[in-house]
């Protein structure tokens, strides 16, 4: 079923309306053409016979007399009835085809079946129509079913492809493995998912079958005489076409038209389709509030040390919010968070699963979700202004939970390390390549010459870890933001991860780690913002909080940590096993 967030969506698409409204001005002239022009369709009128066009006859009269216009705007319905009935066919024997194919357990006999299918696809599906028409005889009803078996090759290749990626998925193991008959696991747990791409898939095949219906009327092997579709009157609008051009014209233009518009109707149902998309507006940038907007309020402030007004200040942020829209209106997962972090500093978002830690975060890299919208009053990376930016080349590094979201499998190491410095720094190729060696030199990377040659999936964890530490190191940028940069890895790697932070906050870079552990929070942040419910409920320097918390959330998050041998307060002040 769709959802109304599909469904809004497609309305805000103006192409997708567009498409609409032309779908709905030629069904409307499949019904009411028939009923309204088929006397002037079908009068013969010899005094009239070839005549070009005239008031009375726009698009002139074929050699009977028969008014073209008439006849071009009667022929919308069994064009369109034809086309649809050819695409169902083909919708029925693909997704069949498809099903089986993906169904196949055994390797080989999969192989052979997909290459046979990609055999038949290689041949031309109006090539293979007019062969089945051939075959089949004459007639509409022919020239549908010949192009429903012509274009099933291109459904069954959409099914294949769809189940066979869906069939990997930890859902359809689990129905197997709960015994399910393979007939369900296909009809249940694969069909419906992909379903929504099948009927986008539709759209489009109508716009095609349409073109492979006229020209086998066209060609003589499609509708037959009395009746008539646009590629039969294309037909005989041919043999006048140099006395009365506007004969071919109509049933030319209605082809072209209604292709355009079911293929434009398909794609903006694809577009829809895409969660991305489900926005009730979607800002590229940070906007800033209006002003005299009720300010951040935390509920627990401990007193900070005094700070000299010339502090240099990396990342200063005023007010910050995110609104997503859901089924059930808006939410605001981050609500008016305002915090500060100076050079050589390490500020800590701490907070449970689904506090906005991470949305903070990616709203300040301007990388939140498209759907959601950001507003701040103020956002400002080493006192420059980002709230016009869309962008934050050079400004920010950004380091994920799992390196493998931030570094592209199927680039080299160098590659990633160098193109933005190429790009945005103008370096020459070998000059970004020292740079980039030197940057995982300082990241304690062994043999850094090698691994700049590999692949992201030839390193081990904490290695890729320290290659996404050494692309922000690499740009210089003045801060780096941290999203659970630990969480992935074994207790080593992390400490040696937590080492490396320290050096990078030692040469005066600006840090935010984002994280629900209060344990690493303690052993490298020197001030801590608690998040709950996308606001800021406590906030101090990190012993501060950690000895003396106001907040019971706070207190429940502490509470938290492992404390394996009661020597409570070691691990809030930086232990010699990670410095
Ligand atoms: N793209 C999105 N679309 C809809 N809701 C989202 C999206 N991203 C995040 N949210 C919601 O916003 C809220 C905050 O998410 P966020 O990722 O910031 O939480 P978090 O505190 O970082 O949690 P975690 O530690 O689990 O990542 C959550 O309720 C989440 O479901």
């Amino acid at each position: 079923m769709l959802s109304s967030l599909y469904v809004r969506a497609f309305f805000k698409d103006r192409a997708g309306v567009l498409a609409l409204l032309g779908v709905l001005v030629v069904v409307l002239l499949a019904i009411l053409g028939p009923i309204f022009a088929q006397d002037a369709a079908t009068r013969i009128d010899a005094s009239a016979a070839g005549g070009g066009s005239s008031a009375a006859h726009w698009l002139g009269t074929d050699d009977l007399g028969r008014d073209v216009l008439a006849r071009t705007i009667v022929a919308t319905r069994l064009s369109l009835l034809l086309a649809i009935s050819a695409t169902l066919i083909a919708g029925v024997v693909g997704v069949a085809w498809g099903l089986t194919l993906a169904s196949v357990q055994h390797p080989r006999m999969r192989a052979v079946g997909s290459n046979i299918l990609n055999v038949v696809l290689a041949f031309p599906p109006i090539i293979v129509a007019i062969f089945i028409a051939v075959i089949l005889g004459v007639g509409g009803r022919s020239a549908a079913i010949a192009v429903g078996v012509a274009v099933a090759p291109r459904f069954a290749r959409v099914v294949y492809t769809l189940a066979s990626s869906v069939s990997a998925r930890e859902y359809v193991h689990a129905a197997r493995v709960l015994g399910l008959s393979r007939r369900r696991v296909l009809l249940r747990h694969i069909l419906p998912n992909v379903a929504d791409t099948l009927w986008i898939a539709t759209f489009l095949e109508i716009s095609g079958a349409l073109l492979f219906i006229s020209a086998l009327s066209f060609l003589g092997l499609g509708v037959q005489p009395l009746a008539f579709d646009w590629g039969s009157l294309l037909t005989s609008g041919l043999d006048n076409m140099y006395t009365t051009p506007a004969a071919v014209l109509g049933p030319a233009v209605m082809i072209v038209v209604t292709g355009l518009v079911f293929g434009f109707l398909g794609e903006a149902v694809a577009r829809a389709g895409n969660p991305q998309r489900w926005a009730v507006t979607r800002p590229k940038r940070l906007s800033p509030r209006s002003a005299g907007g009720a300010g951040s309020e935390v509920l627990h402030e401990h007193r900070l040390a005094e700070t000299s007004a010339n502090e240099e200040m990396v990342l200063r942020v005023e007010n910050l919010s995110v609104t997503i829209p859901t089924e059930d209106g808006e939410f605001c997962p981050v609500n008016q968070v305002s915090f500060e972090v100076r050079k050589g500093e390490v500020l800590g978002i701490v907070g449970e699963s689904g506090s906005g830690k991470s949305l903070t975060a990616m709203s300040i890299a301007g990388i939140a979700p498209a759907q959601a919208q950001v507003v701040a009053d103020r956002l400002e990376i080493a006192g420059e202004d980002q709230l016009d930016k869309p962008r934050r080349a050079g400004q920010v590094a950004m380091v994920f939970q799992d390196p493998m979201n931030s570094l592209n499998p199927a680039l080299r190491i160098t590659t990633q390390m160098t193109e933005s410095l190429r790009a945005h720094r103008g370096l020459t190729a070998a000059a970004a390549s020292l740079k980039a060696l030197n940057a995982l030199r300082d990241v304690h990377l062994t043999n850094p010459e090698t691994r700049m040659r590999q692949y992201p999936h030839e390193l081990s964890g904490g290695m890729r870890q320290r290659v996404s530490v050494a692309m922000g190191l690499v740009m210089s940028t003045p801060l780096l933001l941290a999203d659970e940069p630990t969480t992935a890895l074994d207790v080593t790697t992390q400490a040696q991860v937590i080492s490396l932070l320290r050096d990078l906050r030692a040469e005066g870079m600006g840090i935010v780690i984002v994280s629900h552990d209060m344990g690493v929070i303690g052993e490298i942040c020197d001030r801590v913002l608690v998040m709950y419910g996308g606001r800021i409920v406590e906030r101090g320097l990190v012993e501060k909080v950690l000895t003396s918390p106001q907040h019971p959330y706070t207190q429940t998050l502490i509470d938290a940590v492992p404390d394996i041998d009661d020597d409570s307060g070691r691990w809030l002040g930086k232990t010699e096993a990670t410095s």
